[in-house]
């Protein structure tokens, strides 16, 4: 049973950060590594928080299975303000989508602030773009970060040019927000594009709403919209989360399953490439309706490194580190470079936490380097950084060994039920 000595609810330990109580979670392993279970994960955060906001401008626009995380809170409540300080907390797409909203609405004044690593992840290139479109935004502290003083604009210019190697969330907060622009936009791409999965996400969603757009090149163009038909969008479960189950099937006995509800086949979320990642781990993947069925079967004896490129998918780059780690396989993970600027430097964290596991890994400002390991050090405090995604990554390991993990509940920030699904799987967890 999962036990809290507190009272402190998820919600208001993020809400009321003054609050917050630093729970340590003490996880013991269940007494195999066999499973046979069905878990339902709520909707994905990078949809939810794009249809907030075309919720916003397009009010007919119904929502079913929205994710019930921190950032979803947050964007929601930030969404309704119109004056006065609006604080985002660790939400990355919330302080991106929602500068781009305050900028181009008129008649809002907010100061836009964040936690205090939020204060530390760049926004230049996202207010430089928004002030060539005309926007009045000026930096309330340190020039290029957070918080924001935006005193919203109707936005008339309809060309701009960006960079698009640091954030691609800089780019769906402009996309989103262009319906609404008098003319619509265009924007023009310079260098590499990172994450672009998640700008197809945006423009697919403004397509099923019944916004034009086209993508070619490194142009991106948005027609302008004045209104939508009534539209009731589902929203897909979240691939992110999911990636956790994948991580504890790595691990699991052949023949064990994990469903999970409610997933498409046809997904919008780029992290659904895990299908194929972790058959490398001999997880097999089915889908009947809207359930995603893992399977276990024996991992091929010579998969024993791993190479990928995970530029277009970031966000899952600490659950394969720990799940090589897990098995002894060694890899080399390229297309990194963003994850220095997420809610902590991932790089760094990874290669700390994984050494006083035991792991060999070097890492470079986009890589990461694993030598394969025999064993894992037991009863190690995983600190997480302010970083959800540190505490979910690192979990699948304590069904092999006793581990803590610091700050538990940094997991509301995507998947406030982490725990609780873990505890389903027969892991022990308990809070203090
Ligand atoms: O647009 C989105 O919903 C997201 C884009 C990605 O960020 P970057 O584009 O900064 O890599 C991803 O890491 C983040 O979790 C969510
Ligand atoms: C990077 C993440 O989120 P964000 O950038 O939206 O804070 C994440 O969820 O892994």
């Amino acid at each position: 049973m999962l036990v809290c000595t507190t009272s402190i609810s998820l919600g208001l330990y993020f809400v009321n950060p003054s609050k917050a109580h630093f729970l340590k979670a003490t996880l013991t392993p269940s007494e195999n590594l066999r499973f046979n279970s069905d878990i339902v994960i709520t909707g994905s955060k990078s949809e939810t928080n794009r249809l907030l906001l075309l919720q916003a401008l397009f009010p007919n626009v119904a929502l079913n299975n929205v994710s019930n995380s921190d950032d979803a809170q947050v964007m929601q409540a930030g969404l309704g303000k119109t004056e006065g300080e609006v604080d985002i907390h660790h939400a990355g797409t919330a302080m991106r989508f929602l500068t781009a909203f305050f900028a181009t609405q008129a008649g809002r004044e907010v100061l836009l602030t964040g936690s205090p690593r939020m204060k530390e992840r760049p926004i230049k290139v996202l207010v430089e773009a928004l002030q060539d479109l005309g926007a009045d935004i000026s930096y309330a502290a340190n020039e290029g970060y957070p918080p924001l003083k935006i005193k919203g604009n109707k936005m008339t210019k309809e060309w701009v040019s960006l960079p698009a190697n640091i954030s691609s969330q800089y780019i769906s907060a402009l996309l989103l927000n262009a319906p609404h622009f008098e003319n619509g936009l265009t924007l023009e791409l310079i260098g590499e594009i990172t994450s672009v999965p998640y700008i197809k996400m945006t423009l697919r969603l403004l397509d099923k709403i019944g916004v034009k757009t086209h993508f070619e090149g490194n142009t991106i163009q948005v027609w302008p919209k004045q209104g939508v038909n009534t539209t009731n969008m589902t929203v897909e479960s979240d691939w992110s989360s999911a990636s956790y189950f994948y991580s504890i099937m790595a691990l699991a006995e052949a023949g064990s399953r994990i469903s999970l509800t409610a997933y498409t086949q046809d997904s919008l979320q780029g992290d659904s490439v895990l299908q194929e990642i972790y058959r490398f781990f001999g997880v097999e993947t089915t889908f009947a309706d809207d359930t995603l069925t893992l399977t276990k079967k024996e991992r091929p004896e010579a998969n024993t490194h791993l190479e990928l490129d995970l530029v277009n998918a970031p966000d899952i780059a600490q659950t394969i580190a720990v799940s090589c780690f897990a098995l002894g396989i060694s890899c080399d993970l390229v297309g990194l470079h963003t994850l220095k600027i997420k809610e902590t430097d991932r790089l760094e964290a990874l290669q700390t936490e994984l050494s006083k596991l035991g792991a060999q890994i070097e890492v470079t400002d986009k890589s990461l380097h694993l030598k394969p390991s025999t064993k894992i050090n037991e009863g190690v405090s995983i600190a997480t950084y302010h970083d959800h995604r540190m505490a979910m990554a690192f979990a699948p390991l304590a069904f092999k060994v006793p581990l803590y993990v610091e700050d538990a509940m940094v997991v509301s920030k995507s998947y406030p039920d982490f725990w609780t699904d873990m505890e389903k799987l027969g892991l022990g967890v308990v809070m203090v």
